[in-house]
């Protein structure tokens, strides 16, 4: 029997990805290889669909679910491009806006390195209400949006168009998850003040999913500056401790969220939900079990991939695969697993979605206790490894285990 799944609709940033592809021999010292006036000889260029809308829209289509897409484009090459990839099919809900340029990033994955990123951001400035399918979200179970910090008209005023859409989304009886991305430094959204932004939007939002490096960067600048410069040349997100994570949390469910996930990269995927109260004010998709994801605080380390490809858009594919158990129906621990496991098989590729698999496997991964995790060490006294559900529980788990 087919299963009965809620239809989705995922609005936000849209772009087109270009990765040149680096060669093993080329190295990784970047003062080295990034010198005015050389050459560096590269292999073909992975051209691919960016940003949340086609990431986690399209991630979602894998994993079964029927999703429309509301992103924006220019009316260019570029969009020509990005509409052939996405097919004539998906392309009908995305607005084409003659006047503007399409929005693309040149994505630097040297091997061994972050992945940098060079950004236009192109018509997602311009992105408002009138860009999304109302009548879709009408009768769809999730409104999911992505990346206000690289969309100008999302995150202006305080935010004020945003939360104009997450309340409507909301009020139409849709379950809504917002989803960041880091604000560039030294611009517009890396200046703004997002405490304000967030009290205004988050009492309209159910699921936040922001990574612990972009809440640490929009409410505690001086925490990520120091986590950064802790790090030296190491990835920062491993010099985060358990109890930034608390600290970050505690303001977003105080804010209104009713689940917040901090995303960690190598260092896995962290929830924390708010109490049963705030489970009760959720839209159509909704879990049997309210208690169960009612003050909780889980940790699942991530899966060891060998190699890792590319980690772009990592981020998008673990949210497609925790949405995916949550509007299945299955508890908070398997949603944090399916959101590491997706995540796990978006970084054996070059881009977002060619490594994504469908649903069964999916939740074979899950299943499969033996598949090898990267070490994730919390203190013992504080948090504690359940064998049934390879997860940690943490000091705010309200559980009795
Ligand atoms: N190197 C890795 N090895 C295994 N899993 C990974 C790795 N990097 C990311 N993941 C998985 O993907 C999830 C999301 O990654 P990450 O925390 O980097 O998201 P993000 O910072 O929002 O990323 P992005 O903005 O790059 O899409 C992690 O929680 C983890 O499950
Ligand atoms: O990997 C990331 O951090 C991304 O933000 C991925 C984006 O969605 C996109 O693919 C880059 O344009």
């Amino acid at each position: 029997m087919s299963e009965s799944l809620p239809g989705v609709v995922v609005a936000g940033l849209t772009c087109l990805d270009l990765a040149p592809k680096f060669r093993a021999e080329t190295g990784n010292d970047m003062a080295t290889l990034f010198r005015p006036g050389k050459l560096i000889p590269m292999d073909d260029c992975h051209l691919s669909l960016g940003g949340p809308v086609p990431n986690t829209g399209i991630g979602l289509a894998k994993l079964g679910f029927d999703v429309s897409l509301c992103g924006k484009t220019g009316d260019d090459v570029l969009s020509t491009t990005l509409r052939a990839i996405l097919g004539e099919e998906r392309s009908r809900s995305m607005t084409l806006d003659p006047e503007g340029t399409s929005s693309y990033t040149v994505v630097l994955a040297v091997p061994g390195r972050d992945r940098i990123f060079l950004h236009h951001e192109g018509v997602n400035a311009t992105f408002g209400a009138e860009d999304i399918d109302w009548s879709a979200v009408e009768s769809a179970g999730l409104f999911h949006l992505g990346y206000p910090p690289a969309m100008k008209r999302l995150y202006r005023d305080d935010g004020a168009e945003l939360a104009v859409i997450m309340r409507r989304a909301k009020e139409l009886g849709a379950t809504t998850s917002l989803d960041m991305s880091l604000p560039a430094a030294g611009t517009e959204a890396g200046e703004l003040d997002w405490t304000s932004v967030l009290r205004n939007v988050l009492p309209h939002v159910d699921l936040f999913l922001p990574s612990i490096e972009e809440l640490a960067y929009m409410l505690d600048r001086d925490l990520f500056h120091r986590r950064e410069s802790e790090a030296e040349d190491g990835d920062p997100v491993r010099a985060y401790q358990p109890d930034d994570y608390g600290a970050l949390s505690d303001s977003a469910l105080e804010w209104g969220a009713a689940a917040v996930t901090l995303k960690s990269g190598e260092c896995g995927f962290y929830l924390r939900t708010a109490g049963a109260d705030r489970w009760a004010n959720l839209g159509r998709v909704r879990p049997g079990d309210t208690r169960a994801w009612s003050g909780r605080e889980l940790w699942g380390p991530s899966y060891r991939a060998d190699p890792v490809v590319s980690a772009t858009g990592s981020g998008d594919s673990s949210i497609a695969g925790f949405l995916s158990a949550f509007m299945r129906g299955f508890g908070p621990e398997e949603a944090v697993q399916a959101a590491n496991i997706v995540g796990w098989q978006n970084v054996r590729a070059m881009d977002a979605l060619s490594g994504l698999e469908a649903w069964p496997a999916t939740l074979q991964y899950m299943e499969d206790h033996t598949r090898p995790r990267n070490p994730l060490e919390l203190d013992p006294a504080s948090w504690s490894w359940s064998e049934r559900h390879q997860i940690f529980h943490g000091p705010h788990d309200q559980e009795t285990r």
